[in-house]
């Protein structure tokens, strides 16, 4: 039987029937479950919601944009291991720092991230070779190294200063421009503009070319660019969701990820993300931090307007400040594994093999009992012997092997952009502003527009 009427079924008939015992049994039959072991217990015995109720969530009560919501939801109701359907995907989600070490440890040699089925669909319907975000084994191996000697060395990374800073003078000139769009200083939008220096940024290290996304007149093909980037990234979720049969029935959503990853490959730079934003945002509503933090730039740059690699070395709040951003708001608000060539133990259970474990980064990074007040934005605590922090709670950018390659660019145009925004600018809240909620897209993005208020120094 087609598994979404599966799901359907199972999800509308709740108490455990004998009919709805059997449905069980095909559909853990189809995700290969393992023979039963005494010690462990199996995906069977795992608690979580019925296909059903988390399609409903999902579809009908906009789960699919509170995905990272959900993760805590889910934490608080089933503990810190849970499965659930997606789609035509069964999913087992772990919640727990310890546990995600315990997952991690066991990837393997080349560890595999998640099928991204609908990005390896569109990669096989045309015809292009996979990157390093979706090639898999030895293809993903040479990839990796062969881009590691060029992002990961530290040394490497230094040397691409005078180029970041180069598109942080740009930003800079952008925000002047837009703020004096209004008499009161304030730039609409504000997670637009840094996602557009995100792109720049990694476009002119990666490609060595600029392709102009901070001009006051962005060229055509470049806004389209941009607009193809962020409904690409909307609708991976959704057609990820679909089974591919579905496609057919509504082809839309599928015809329209086609033309956005069409138009990107045609030209040229891959995807970013607009991580400064939510930083600004925490300033703008600490503002005592923003000030210590302009007086540890302004003390290591001695009078100097353009910082370096090696100033940023010697500024302990401004790592600190960012480390608690992206705990706060990581940008990939879970991540997955597919430990693909034997079953593995976590927490009590046995997972069959090939089965997609998400792990749950916004549950831990949020949680009480590793992050005390743990909404509460406190750079400090990175700086304070006295919290302890367990090493998996937060990791933005993911740990091992498959972590994220554009970590140390990423943070190096961070810390070289917001050295230079304060010192230049006081950031404040729009006066006419409200508050701002994440969503998710893929990755953490604001729910609405970020007004800001920049104030000449
Ligand atoms: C604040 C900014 C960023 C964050 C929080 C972030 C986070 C992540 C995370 C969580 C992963 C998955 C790691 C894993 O599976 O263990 C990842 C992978 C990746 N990131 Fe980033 N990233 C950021 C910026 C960038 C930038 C600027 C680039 C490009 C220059 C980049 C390129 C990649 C690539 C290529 C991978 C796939 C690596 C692989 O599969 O081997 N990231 N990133």
């Amino acid at each position: 039987p087609p598994k979404k009427m599966l799901q359907a079924l199972k999800g509308s008939a709740r108490s455990a029937s004998p009919v709805v015992r059997w449905l069980d049994s095909v559909w853990e039959s189809r995700v290969s479950l393992p023979r039963q072991d005494r010690a462990l217990k199996t995906l069977q015995e795992m608690p979580g919601p019925s296909g059903f109720s988390f399609a409903w969530d999902l579809f009908a009560r906009g789960g699919l944009s509170r995905l990272h919501e959900l993760q805590v939801e889910g934490r608080a109701r089933y503990g810190p291991v849970w499965k659930a359907s997606f789609g035509p995907i069964l999913t087992v989600h772990v919640a727990e720092p310890a546990l995600i070490e315990q997952v991690l440890r066991q990837e393997g040699q080349h560890p595999i991230r998640s099928d991204l089925s609908s990005w390896k669909d569109y990669r096989q319907l045309r015809g292009h070779a996979y990157g390093l975000l979706t090639a898999e084994g030895e293809e993903w191996q040479a990839i990796r190294s062969l881009l590691g000697k060029h992002m990961l060395r530290p040394r490497a990374v230094e040397a691409y200063s005078d180029t970041l800073n180069s598109v942080v003078t740009d930003l800079i000139a952008k925000l002047q421009f837009s703020r004096r769009q209004n008499a009161q200083g304030v730039v609409k939008d504000v997670a637009s503009e840094f996602y557009r220096f995100g792109l720049e940024g990694i476009s002119s290290v990666l490609f060595e070319s600029r392709i102009g996304c901070l001009e006051p007149q962005v060229p055509p093909e470049t806004e389209r660019f941009i607009q193809a980037i962020n409904t690409m990234f909307v609708m991976t979720l959704l057609t990820m969701a679909m089974p591919r049969w579905l496609h057919r029935l509504f082809p839309k959503p599928w015809r329209t990820f086609c033309q956005c990853w069409d138009y990107m490959f045609e030209f040229g730079p891959g995807p970013v993300q607009s991580w400064p934003t939510w930083l600004l945002v925490a300033l703008v509503l600490m503002p005592e931090v923003q000030s210590a933090l302009r007086r540890e730039v302004e003390g290591v740059l001695g009078g100097r307007e353009v910082p370096g690699a090696v100033d940023v070395a010697q500024m302990p709040l401004m790592k600190a400040v960012v480390k608690e951003v992206l705990r706060l708001y990581p940008v990939i608000p879970a991540n997955a594994r597919v430990i693909a060539d034997r079953d593995i133990q976590v927490g009590g259970y046995l997972i069959p093999k090939k089965t997609l474990i998400t792990l749950c980064h916004f549950a831990t990074s949020r949680d009480p009992r590793f992050f005390s007040s743990p909404a509460r934005f406190w750079p400090e605590r990175w700086l304070s012997r006295e919290e302890g922090h367990h090493p998996y709670a937060s990791v933005p950018f993911g740990v091992g092997k498959r972590s994220c390659i554009g970590r140390r660019i990423a943070e190096l145009e961070l810390y070289l952009a917001l050295a230079r925004i304060l010192t230049r600018f006081e950031v404040k809240p729009d006066p006419e502003g409200g508050e701002v909620r994440p969503m998710t897209r893929t990755l953490l993005v604001p729910q609405s527009h970020i007004s800001l208020q920049f104030i000449e120094r």
